[in-house]
């Protein structure tokens, strides 16, 4: 059959997006897994962090399903629904929508760029909850703030938490790659401790209101970015007294940056706005054959070239301020 695909990416972290809205596919739970597991592989058809399904929704103008490389559907995607929301704000000429995801309905707006020429679009990232049944961690408190994780690493301190998906942020004074990804290995391996797994980032003060986040996804790996993940760590530096909640937080990662602002409500409790860009990359169709998905083929038909260009001058001048 063929499927239709849009390549693009929130920070550096990149998806495919498949619209069931519209494509008329009829995918079945098993389809979508599949899809997962090998379009996203690098080096073969299209390569990605995961797929972004975008589904009818009865009671917001979309919905957004997030599946990582593992074919693991993930409770939600920051990064991921930047690039959605661009997606249903150009197909319905409405700049302020709501998407549904698997955990709440959200708000999502095209907003002024962040850095010139890139589009760039805020969505709400809530709820967020302390509570380590949330995630779930098992551990015996009701929160788990800046402590080390028996059994993880003695020498490193966690906060843990869910933006709805599970996080564990360590303040660092580097951020070493090897150390990200061996530790965030070691945390989806125990599953004493994290029963559904967990996205674990390291989190490095810039001061002035920057930082620097560099995340191991639950289900992919290290990744360029992970907006749940910046949203996550922007609330910890506050938690912490790093930053201020209510004002706006640069966060550089290796593919980029976005701006989170953290809020602190009697009511909401902690919410957080993520704002960045949603670039696409190219448009095309896959030839795909589920008894034969090793055999996918891309047909490209689109590269959205002047917006990679404009793309790259960001990640440049975050790498310089990195
Ligand atoms: N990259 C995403 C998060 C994707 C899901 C995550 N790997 C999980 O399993 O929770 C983001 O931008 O938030």
């Amino acid at each position: 059959m063929n499927i239709n695909v849009l390549k693009c990416h929130g920070s550096g972290n990149d998806f495919i997006i498949i619209d069931e809205m519209n494509g008329n596919y009829n995918f079945s739970e098993d389809d979508r897994i599949i899809l997962s597991k090998y379009l996203t592989k690098r080096g073969r058809s299209i390569g990605s962090d995961g797929i972004l399904f975008i589904q009818d929704s009865d009671r917001a103008d979309a919905k957004m399903r997030m599946f990582n490389t593992d074919g693991s559907e993930a409770e939600m995607c920051g990064n991921g629904l930047r690039c959605v929301a661009r997606y249903v704000i150009d197909l319905l000429n409405n700049e302020h929508i709501v998407i549904e995801t698997m955990k709440a309905d959200l708000e999502v707006e095209k907003v002024d760029d962040i850095f010139e020429d890139v589009l760039t679009y805020e969505v709400a990232i809530e709820p967020v909850f302390l509570h380590p049944k949330t995630l779930p961690l098992n551990v015996d408190q009701p929160q788990h703030v800046d402590t080390v994780i028996k059994g993880l690493d003695d020498s490193l301190s966690f906060t843990a938490l869910s933006v709805p998906n599970p996080h564990i942020v360590a303040v660092v004074d580097e951020v070493y790659q090897k150390q990200v990804r061996e530790i965030g290995q070691r945390a989806n391996e125990k599953k004493d401790i994290f029963p559904n797994g967990v996205n674990v980032s390291f989190l490095k003060d810039l001061g002035d209101a920057k930082v620097f986040v560099q995340t191991f996804e639950r289900g992919v790996g290290l990744t360029n970015a992970c907006g749940t993940a910046m949203s996550a760590s922007s609330l910890v530096s506050c938690l912490l007294g790093i930053n201020k909640f209510h004002e706006v937080i640069t966060v550089l990662n290796p593919g980029g940056m976005v701006q989170c602002v953290v809020n602190k409500d009697d009511e909401k409790g902690y919410t957080v706005r993520l704002r960045g860009n949603a670039t696409f990359e190219f448009e095309g169709t896959v030839d795909f054959d589920f008894s034969e998905p090793e055999k996918a083929e891309l047909v490209e038909q689109h590269v959205f070239e002047d917006e990679i260009a404009l793309y790259d001058k960001l990640a440049q001048q975050a790498k310089n301020m990195a």
